[in-house]
């Protein structure tokens, strides 16, 4: 569905009872409101004639009774709209977070998280108002402007005249401001999305913030950033607050045209007082409801300006996966080949990240990759789990080709230690289970985990164990620990390759120690994929595959490779060899 009213429209369709309710109340609100201009002129054209007051009562007490009708009806009408309005942002949110989470990596290359998070909070809150209440609040007021338009014709045809001249002056006027409004709104998001890009970035830098005393600097890119948004959003408050200045001196020059033309029937004895100050109240409400149509159009119209981007992001398809069989159905040994990849970033075209790069690894064999800095060792991992599709050539799982399986059961079987472990929010068991999502995780098979990684003691050493909180809100862990929890998390997956992105900060001695025995159990068995940064590890590894800007140069254990001494790899490791010398 590309029509994008049609489309924020259709979010309704899932709270139709909920809000056909909402509009028979409304229907009922509109009915009482066009019967108060009446009243009054029964009541102004009978307070003269029955002056013995018997009439009162009687008008009163049903006067009441519509009050009381009212009051329900307004209550019923303001709850339904307003609760489908939070029903439905929640609804948009669950499936744009739904839509990001399924994006492939590269998205993440394009989009800052901060520029993400905005759109899921302010970008999609703007629905709320628009949609339901706003949208309920038109109608009512398209019913009661109907409602006025024929009980003005029916007192006098003739005043009613300059209201054919003024109500479709005002909704072309809305129409013209929506148009405007619409393409200010997506960019004032956009800007807006750029300060949430700027706080999220300084915020998650913390350290490094005031570590160089950048707070000043912090607060100026902010500044620069919301000055941006608000030039943005002023520039817009000017657009809407002229066009108020001009609609109500529209609204009032119609008022007074009825007024002058009211006096001269009154005058000329086809109108009375009673009738006048009706239509005059009459007349009004056929204004303020022309307003609020185009008020809502101008709304509506922001707020499609406002959530293009979220539809957009709903609306885009994760990459497509060519596989043949389902996740559970895949079922590998560890055997890992590339024949003849090549790849660049999107982002960074012009530079080939992997050239024709061939290997084979067989299934537990323990494999180094090594090179300086930029060679596109990440790239590897990357491409191994999937996270960018090769440009040219293929990477095979068993001899099958991975366009072949399930990205998501080709997955089930590889871990990933990071360099610097992710934790979340949440407790260590948690974080330990996450390596299974798919089943409920036993704490016995937390704790042979840990046991395994050389993680057990130190939880237990915290008051709460393996309940213990970690992360932003929680205990701080030391990057050994960190590291553990994440082989422990490793070796719950129980993978048949294993990637190992190994440390470059060094730990202290003991803590390595502990750190490299939990990666020798959790190596034990499985293909391993190291990215090598230590000696120790290189010299451990059956095989080392060496790169070169993109290239894999030389492919062999370490001690032929060391031989050969004008190879890429007798160069990088001489600094190692002095070093550990
Ligand atoms: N997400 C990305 N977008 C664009 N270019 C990237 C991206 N990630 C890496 N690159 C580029 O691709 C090349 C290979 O990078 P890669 O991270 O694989 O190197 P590496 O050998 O792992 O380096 P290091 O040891 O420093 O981590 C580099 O030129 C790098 O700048």
């Amino acid at each position: 569905m590309t029509n994008p009213h049609l489309q924020r429209l259709a979010l309704l369709r899932a709270f139709a009872p909920r809000l056909a309710l909402g509009l028979m109340f409304m229907a009922l609100t509109v009915l009482v409101e066009l019967s108060y201009p009446k009243a009054l002129a029964y009541f102004i054209d009978h307070i003269g004639l029955k002056s013995d007051g018997s009439w009162f009562g009687p008008f009163a007490a049903t006067v009441t009774a519509v009050l009381a009708l009212q009051a329900v009806a307004t209550t019923m009408r303001y709850y339904l709209f307003e609760s489908t309005g939070h029903l439905i942002v929640a609804r948009i949110r669950r499936l744009l977070y739904g839509a990001l989470i399924q994006q492939p990596v590269g998205f993440y290359d394009k989009h800052n998280v901060g520029e993400l998070t905005s759109r899921l909070s302010g970008d999609v809150e703007i629905l709320h108002d628009t949609l339901t209440m706003g949208l309920a609040i038109s109608l009512r007021s398209l019913c009661v402007l109907a409602g006025c338009v024929v009980m003005l014709l029916l007192i006098s045809p003739i005043l009613s005249l300059i209201l054919l001249v003024y109500v479709p002056l005002t909704l072309f006027m809305g129409d013209w401001l929506g148009k405007h409004v619409r393409r200010r709104s997506r960019e004032i998001r956009q800007r807006q999305a750029d300060c949430g890009s700027v706080a999220h970035e300084y915020f998650s830098n913390i350290r490094l913030v005031h570590a160089f005393n950048q707070q000043r600097g912090a607060g100026a890119r902010y500044a620069n950033a919301t000055a941006h948004a608000l030039t943005a959003a002023i520039a817009n408050t000017r657009l809407l607050a002229s066009f108020r200045g001009v609609s109500s001196f529209v609204m009032y020059v119609a008022l007074l045209a009825t007024l002058w033309l009211g006096a001269r029937l009154i005058g000329q004895g086809s109108l009375t007082v009673g009738e006048l100050t009706s239509f005059v109240i009459y007349a009004g409400m056929v204004t303020s409801s022309s307003g609020a149509v185009s008020d809502f159009w101008s709304d509506w119209m922001r707020t499609i300006g406002a959530t293009e981007r979220v539809f957009e992001i709903i609306g885009s398809e994760p990459q497509p996966q060519a596989s043949q069989q389902p996740a559970d159905a895949v079922v590998l040994r560890g055997e890992l080949a590339f024949r003849d990849v090549g790849f660049v970033y999107p982002e960074r075209p012009e530079k080939l990240a992997l050239d024709h790069v061939s290997f084979a690894i067989a299934a537990g064999e323990n494999v180094a990759l090594v090179g300086a800095s930029g060679a596109g060792k990440s790239t590897i991992a990357s491409m191994i789990l999937g996270f960018y599709q090769p440009g040219s050539g293929s990477i095979a799982f068993d001899g099958v080709p991975a366009g072949q399986l399930d990205l998501a059961g080709v997955r089930a079987h590889i871990a990933i230690v990071e360099q610097e472990p992710s934790l979340f929010s949440g407790s260590i068991f948690e974080n330990i289970a996450f390596a299974l999502p798919d089943r409920e995780v036993t704490r016995e098979e937390v704790v042979d985990a840990a046991r395994l990684a050389n993680a057990h003691d130190f939880i237990e050493g915290f008051p709460h164990g393996y309940d213990t909180v970690v992360g932003e809100r929680g205990v701080q862990l030391s990057g050994g620990q960190k590291q553990r929890i994440a082989i422990a998390r490793a070796v719950l997956r129980d993978p048949k390759i294993l990637i190992l992105d190994e440390a470059t900060s060094a730990l202290d001695s003991a803590s390595e120690q502990q750190v490299q025995q939990a990666l020798d159990t959790l190596m034990a068995g499985r293909t391993t994929i190291v990215i090598a940064h230590r000696y120790s590890t290189i010299v451990k590894a059956d095989r080392v595959l060496v790169l070169e800007h993109g290239a894999v140069v030389q492919s062999g254990p370490h001690a032929q490779l060391i031989e050969q001494r004008d190879g890429v790899y007798f160069h990088l490791m001489k600094s190692q060899l002095q070093f550990s010398a």
